[in-house]
Order: structure tokens, then C-alpha cells, then sequence
């Protein structure tokens, strides 16, 4: 029997020690499949189990009750806390331990280090030369100093090429000036940059010799190492608060001519010579490397983020009881009720679809990385850049959709804090801004895809990459019932027929005269539909794959119907696309909803233990109505009873207006 399944607890609500009885495959080996390997999945458990004995980590004050600066302030003494221990806990420099880490004791609120991590080092790994990473890197790696991405600015994020931060080069002294010259110009948005970060990755406008050469990305000192205060020439502060989000300082940022070294200009793949000359970079767009790496992350934390919510809503949904089926002696738990079958089960598989995009991408990425840097080979830099702008958005919608239909099938629980639902909300409908605003980014996605399909249009198929290939698919009539490969071959009839027709239609407006940019634009909600189905074909084809190739006879079978669920449901969800086009029939669809409902029937006994395998602690889960013992009525009182507006009987509120308006109303 597995880890999660011995640790059956007489104590917790007998509802869900039923559900975890009643699985049919082991948690530690799905946990393994999740987490990419049974390696990790085993080091996780090892971490939380080394969080839960550091007492200064534990029973910490909720946060829903905190305020902002208690947030901040209750980040970095779990920081603090972390780098007594840093190197008992994980493997010094394994990012993935290091996010486990940080996720499990800290959680999503945002803290200090967040960006250092995510896209400072990155860059650093990615721009800085060796030599440049010899000065920087080691200090960075120790946490000697604080860095953030400081790129978007208050007047542009999405068109980088408009950004108006300038750096421009003074060759007799050898340094970069670097200026904020508009009010539109200040940085905004850069986590943690507001007080926590002595050191920012800016991009800004290279300009030599009064020739722009577009962003690139400098190292920037921002604060005195010893004070902390920001130095001359810098204005740097908190942007306030966000929907979500309110751990992090997220900052603004200005230059008034401010001085920094030639050498502060990453330089592994362009550089300035000190005379002012320009050495062009191998790809034009190789500065924008962090935000892919980000973006290659995102299918799988958005889907860690889903995961959260469900693993909520479907404990909770396993011992809330009401209302009646057959035996009306007990009420049932709601989980039985098929409406909230239907409104959970296709989001959880989204999820595992979702992680198996994420380990796919995040090894893309670090492949990527290696043949640039090593070999300076970039050919796969458009594939990557056209697959996770496509990817990210398409995660980060359909994340927030589930995430919401979680929280509503909590009923009014859900909508308190102590479900914890609405920060998960707020935190992962964020991904559909930052990183690129999802409609920027499916647009990026269109462009490869327009041109995959001139390419065909023009005779040369052979020059499509693989993902495009079904580009060239001839229309078939297709078996549902011959399996999963079925679904494939009418997905890529339906993603192949929109990307024609938004082709076409594009073609049509400058054929009439239109300029390609407002052709572009009067075609853009159809080429943003075509995106979307050919990301979520790449989606469900590597589900496919990835369930094909577990060994696990229990885990692969239960996997098997999530998959099972996801083709119906996905196949459902875009068959007007279909039926248009008559590539199915409605007899089809009447046989995709009775698969459908049928695996909704499958999976209800695994529910519970597919959503226990993401093995989250309730440390990290931070939901009372979502804890393992499953005791939410107890819990929830608890929690109640802690508010700060009960630590008195009366308000002072009540006692200075309430009682004397009341008091008057008597007169
Ligand atoms: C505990 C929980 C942890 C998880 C939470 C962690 C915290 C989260 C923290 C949150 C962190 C949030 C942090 C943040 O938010 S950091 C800020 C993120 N900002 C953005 O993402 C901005 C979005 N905008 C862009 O990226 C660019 O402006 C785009 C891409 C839109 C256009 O760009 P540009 O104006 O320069 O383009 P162009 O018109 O000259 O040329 C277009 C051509 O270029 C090609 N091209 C473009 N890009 C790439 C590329 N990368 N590799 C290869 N090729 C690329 C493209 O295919 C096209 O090719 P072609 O069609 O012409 O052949
Ligand atoms: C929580 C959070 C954290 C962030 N962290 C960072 C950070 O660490 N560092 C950093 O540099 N930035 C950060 N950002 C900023 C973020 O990257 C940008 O906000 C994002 O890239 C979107 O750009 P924008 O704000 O300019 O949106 P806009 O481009 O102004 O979007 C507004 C609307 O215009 C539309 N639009 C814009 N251009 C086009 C187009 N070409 N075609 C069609 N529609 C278009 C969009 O679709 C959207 O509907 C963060 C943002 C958030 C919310």
C-alpha cells in the first residue's frame, strides 16, 4: 500500500477514509507520474516531512488575516528561517526542490526571492558570459543579493519594441546611461522590486551613437548593499495592492541618468565594444530567453495551481452531505450528484494534462538552452516561442476556469477565505496577463501557424516542423470507437480546417488592398481560435502519449479514463467547429456525451485519491476547508472563532458610531 494510503488516520472524517479505501491504484506511484519521476516525487515527501519537524514553520497566523505588511514581513522570516536549514532540506542549486520548498512554506502569495529565482538567475544563465557569471552568478546562487526582471513599464508591456527606458553608451567614459525619460517610461509591475531587491535585470533601449538597437538586458545595481537605500539617480517603490498577489512587492523604477559599466550589459551572445561598436546577437530575439522560460513553466504551475483548488473541492464535495438519491435515510455526499461530477472531473483532467504539457516543456527549455549556449545553435528557438505563447494562454483560461468552478462547487464555503480558493484565483489568473497577455501571445502563436500554412499552401510541406505536420492531413471519416488515436484525426481535422480558414480570410483583406498589419487585425479572433485548437491538440496528444507510457497497470488504467474523460469533453467543447463543417455527425456526438457521462461514473470512486496524489501538505494547501482530516465543520469554527474581529465582544467600531447613532435614534 502506498505512503498516502498507510497514513489512513482513524482520527480524520470517516467520508473520506471511505474514498481512500475505495482507490484502485497506489498514490506514491500516481505522485511519481505527476512529478516526472520516482525520484522526486520521493525527495518531496522527504522535504515536507523535514518542513513539519522545524517548529518555527509551523502554526503560523493565517494569512487571510494578515495584513499586507504582516504578509511581507511573515515572508521573509520564513526566509530567514529556510537559510538556517537551506542545505539539510534540499540539494543546493535543484530549482525543482528549491520551488517545492518555497511553494510548501511560504505558498503563492509572492515573496522576496520569487523573481531571483524564476527569471533573475535564469537570465543570468542565459545572457551573462561566462566571465559576467563568474562576478554575478555565485552571489545570486549564495542569496548574497536580491534581483528582479525589471521590464515592463507603465505605458508598454506587450510591445517591447516600444519601450522607452534608454541605455545609451558614452564611449569616453565606457559606461551605459541609463534614463527614464517619460512619466510612462518608469518600470512597473517587476515582483519584489519594490523593497526587497538591491539588484534588477533592465531592459532597456540599447542606443549607440544615436542608433537604437531595440531592448536589451543590463544588470543593475538599485540599492546600497550595506543600507539597503536606493542609490542616487534612483526612484524605486511598492506599485500598492492586487487582486492577488500581496506578498510581493511588486515595484516601480526610474533612471535619472544613471552610470553603470559597459560590462553591466549581458553580453554571452551580443556585444559593445569600448569604442562603441555593436556585435549582433546570433538570433535577433535571444534577449527575450527569460520570459520563454517562464512561459515553459507555466502549463506546469498553472496546473499545480488548479490542482490546489481541487484537491479542496473535491475533499470537501466527498463530506459535505445534502439532499437525497435513492435511500432517503442519509443525505449523500455531493460529490455523487453527476452536475458536480461534471463541473470537477473534466478540470482534473485537465490538470494532469496540463503537468504532462509542463514536463514536457520545461525539458524543451533546458535543451534549448544547452544547444544555444553551448553550440550556439537556435533553430529550435521559434518552435519553443510559438508552442508556449500558445500553451500559456490556453493553461492559464482554462485554469481559471476550473479554478472558479471549484470554488462554486464549494457553495458558500468557497467564497470564504477559509476555503483559500479566491487567492489561488487571484494568483493564477494573474499567468493570463503577466508573461504576455494571453491575446498577444495567441496572436504569436497565429504567426507560426500562418506561415505553416502558406508553406503547404506554396508546395513545400516537407519544410513544416513536426508539430505542423498535421497541417497536411487529409480529411477522413473517422471510428470514434476505434480509441483515443480517433480523437486525435478529428481534432486535427477541426484545428487544420480554422487554420485555413483564418489564413484564407487574411489573405482575402490584402488581396482587396489591406496592408498585412490590418489584414492581420480584421482576421484576428479567427486566428486566435485557430491557436487555441492547435494548443489544445498538442495538449491532448500528449496526454496520449503519456499515458501510453506508464507501466503501472492500476495507475495507467485509472489514467486512462481521466484521458478518456479529457477527449470526450474536449471533442464536446469545440464540436460546433465540428458539426460546421460536417467533419462529425450528430449521431457522433450523442456517443461523445455518453462516453462522457460513463467516465464521469469511472472515476468518481478515484476522485479523492487522484486529487491526494499531488501529496500536498496542508501547510502548503493553506485551506481549512480543504485539510486531509476532512473535519471542515470543527475547522472552520476554529478558524471563525480566530478572526481578529472576535477577539472582543464589542467593536470599538460599535462603540463610538453604532451605539451613539442608536442611542440618538431614541431621542
Ligand atoms: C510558487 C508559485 C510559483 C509560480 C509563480 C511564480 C511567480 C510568477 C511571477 C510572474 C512573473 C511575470 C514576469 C513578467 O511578466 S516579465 C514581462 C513579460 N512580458 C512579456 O511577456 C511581453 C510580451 N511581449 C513579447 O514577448 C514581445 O513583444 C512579442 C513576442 C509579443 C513581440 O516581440 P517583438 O515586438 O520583438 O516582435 P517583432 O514583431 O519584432 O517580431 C516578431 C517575430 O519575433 C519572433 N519572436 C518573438 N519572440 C520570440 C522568442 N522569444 N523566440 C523566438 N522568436 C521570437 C516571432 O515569432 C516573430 O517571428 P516571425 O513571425 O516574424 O518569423
Ligand atoms: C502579477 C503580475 C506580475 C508581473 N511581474 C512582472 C515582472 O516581474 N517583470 C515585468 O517586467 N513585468 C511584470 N508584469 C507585467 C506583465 O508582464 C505585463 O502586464 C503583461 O506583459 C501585459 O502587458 P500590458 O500590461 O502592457 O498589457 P496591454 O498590452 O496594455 O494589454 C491591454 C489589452 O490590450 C490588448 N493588446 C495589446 N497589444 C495587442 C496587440 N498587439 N494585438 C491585440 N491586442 C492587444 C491585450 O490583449 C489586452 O486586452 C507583471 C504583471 C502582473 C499582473
Amino acid at each position: 500500500m502506498s505512503f498516502l494510503n498507510k497514513e489512513i488516520c482513524d482520527g480524520d472524517n470517516p467520508d473520506l477514509t471511505e474514498e481512500r479505501r475505495t482507490a484502485t491504484f497506489d498514490t506514491d506511484r500516481m505522485a511519481q507520474v505527476i512529478y516526472g519521476s520516482e525520484k522526486f516525487a520521493a525527495r518531496r515527501r522527504q522535504i515536507t516531512k523535514s518542513i513539519s519537524r522545524i517548529p518555527a514553520l509551523q502554526d503560523t497566523k493565517p494569512l487571510a488575516f494578515m495584513t499586507r505588511e504582516e504578509k511581507i514581513t511573515e515572508a521573509c522570516r520564513e526566509l530567514d528561517v529556510l537559510s538556517d536549514h537551506w542545505e539539510q532540506l534540499i540539494y543546493v542549486n535543484d530549482e525543482e526542490e528549491a520551488l517545492h520548498l518555497h511553494r510548501e512554506v511560504i505558498g503563492m502569495e509572492g515573496h522576496p526571492f520569487a523573481l531571483h529565482e524564476t527569471m533573475f538567475i535564469p537570465t543570468l544563465v542565459s545572457q551573462a558570459s561566462d566571465e559576467q557569471q563568474e562576478k554575478w552568478l555565485g552571489r545570486a546562487r549564495k542569496r548574497e543579493i536580491i534581483g528582479c526582471y525589471a521590464q515592463t513599464e507603465l505605458g508598454h508591456g506587450s510591445n517591447l519594441r516600444k519601450l522607452e527606458t534608454t541605455a545609451t553608451y558614452s564611449p569616453s567614459t565606457q559606461e551605459f546611461i541609463l534614463h527614464t525619460p517619460t512619466i510612462t517610461a518608469l518600470k512597473w509591475w517587476p515582483g519584489a522590486l519594490g523593497k526587497s531587491s538591491n539588484y534588477a535585470i533592465v531592459m532597456a533601449d540599447l542606443v549607440i551613437k544615436n542608433k537604437s538597437y531595440g531592448p536589451h538586458p543590463f544588470i543593475v545595481q538599485l540599492r546600497d548593499e550595506k543600507t539597503h537605500q536606493p542609490l542616487p539617480g534612483i526612484t524605486v517603490g511598492d506599485i500598492g495592492p492586487k487582486m492577488a498577489f500581496n506578498g510581493a512587492d511588486n515595484g516601480f523604477l526610474g533612471f535619472d541618468h544613471f552610470r553603470i559599466p559597459r560590462g553591466n550589459l549581458l553580453m554571452r551572445h551580443n556585444r559593445v565594444e569600448p569604442d562603441g561598436s555593436y556585435l549582433k546577437p546570433p538570433h535577433a530575439k535571444i534577449g527575450y530567453s527569460s520570459m520563454v522560460k517562464v512561459r515553459s513553466r507555466m502549463a506546469m504551475d498553472q496546473g499545480l495551481f488548479m490542482a490546489q483548488a481541487l484537491v479542496i473541492a473535491v475533499r470537501y464535495s466527498a463530506v459535505r452531505r445534502q439532499g437525497f438519491l435513492e435511500d432517503k435515510s442519509q443525505e449523500v455526499k455531493v460529490l455523487d450528484y453527476q452536475t458536480q461530477q461534471h463541473r470537477l472531473f473534466p478540470s482534473i483532467a485537465r490538470v494532469y494534462a496540463f503537468i504532462f504539457c509542463g514536463l514536457e516543456t520545461i525539458q524543451l527549455y533546458e535543451k534549448l538552452i544547452l544547444d544555444v549556449n553551448k553550440n550556439g545553435d537556435t533553430s529550435g528557438m521559434a518552435d519553443l516561442h510559438s508552442l508556449t505563447s500558445g500553451l500559456k494562454s490556453v493553461v492559464t483560461h482554462f485554469t481559471g476556469q476550473g479554478i472558479e468552478q471549484a470554488r462554486m462547487a464549494c457553495g458558500g464555503h468557497g467564497y470564504s477565505m477559509a476555503s483559500y480558493i479566491s487567492e489561488i484565483y487571484g494568483v493564477a489568473v494573474a499567468g493570463c496577463t503577466y508573461e504576455g497577455e494571453n491575446m498577444v501571445m495567441l496572436l504569436q502563436c497565429a504567426r507560426a501557424l500562418v506561415k505553416a500554412v502558406e508553406l503547404v499552401e506554396e508546395g513545400h510541406p516537407e519544410k513544416l516542423s513536426p508539430m505542423m505536420a498535421y497541417l497536411t492531413k487529409p480529411s477522413v471519416t473517422v471510428d470514434l470507437t476505434v480509441g483515443p488515436e480517433a480523437y486525435v484525426k478529428i481534432f486535427q481535422l477541426i484545428a487544420k480546417k480554422q487554420a485555413f480558414k483564418a489564413t484564407e480570410q487574411l489573405h482575402k483583406f490584402m488581396v482587396a488592398g489591406d496592408s498585412r498589419d490590418v489584414a492581420w487585425n480584421k482576421s484576428a479572433v479567427e486566428l486566435t481560435k485557430a491557436s487555441r485548437l492547435h494548443t489544445r491538440l498538442y495538449i491532448l496528444k500528449t496526454f496520449i502519449r503519456r499515458v501510453e507510457s506508464i507501466t503501472d497497470i492500476s495507475v495507467k488504467a485509472a489514467l486512462t479514463d481521466l484521458l478518456n474523460l479529457h477527449l470526450n469533453y474536449e471533442l464536446l467543447d469545440v464540436a460546433s467547429y465540428a458539426l460546421a463543417d460536417g467533419i462529425m455527425s450528430s449521431t457522433q456526438m450523442d456517443f461523445i456525451k455518453n462516453q462522457l457521462y460513463s467516465s464521469l461514473e469511472k472515476i468518481r470512486p478515484n476522485a479523492v485519491s487522484l486529487m491526494d496524489s499531488f501529496q500536498f501538505s496542508d501547510l502548503q494547501l493553506r485551506s481549512v476547508l480543504g485539510r486531509r482530516d476532512g473535519h471542515v465543520y470543527q475547522n472552520l469554527f476554529e478558524w471563525a472563532k480566530s478572526s481578529p474581529l472576535n477577539q472582543s465582544e464589542v467593536l470599538p467600531s460599535v462603540t463610538q458610531y453604532l451605539k451613539p447613532m442608536m442611542e440618538k435614534s431614541k431621542l
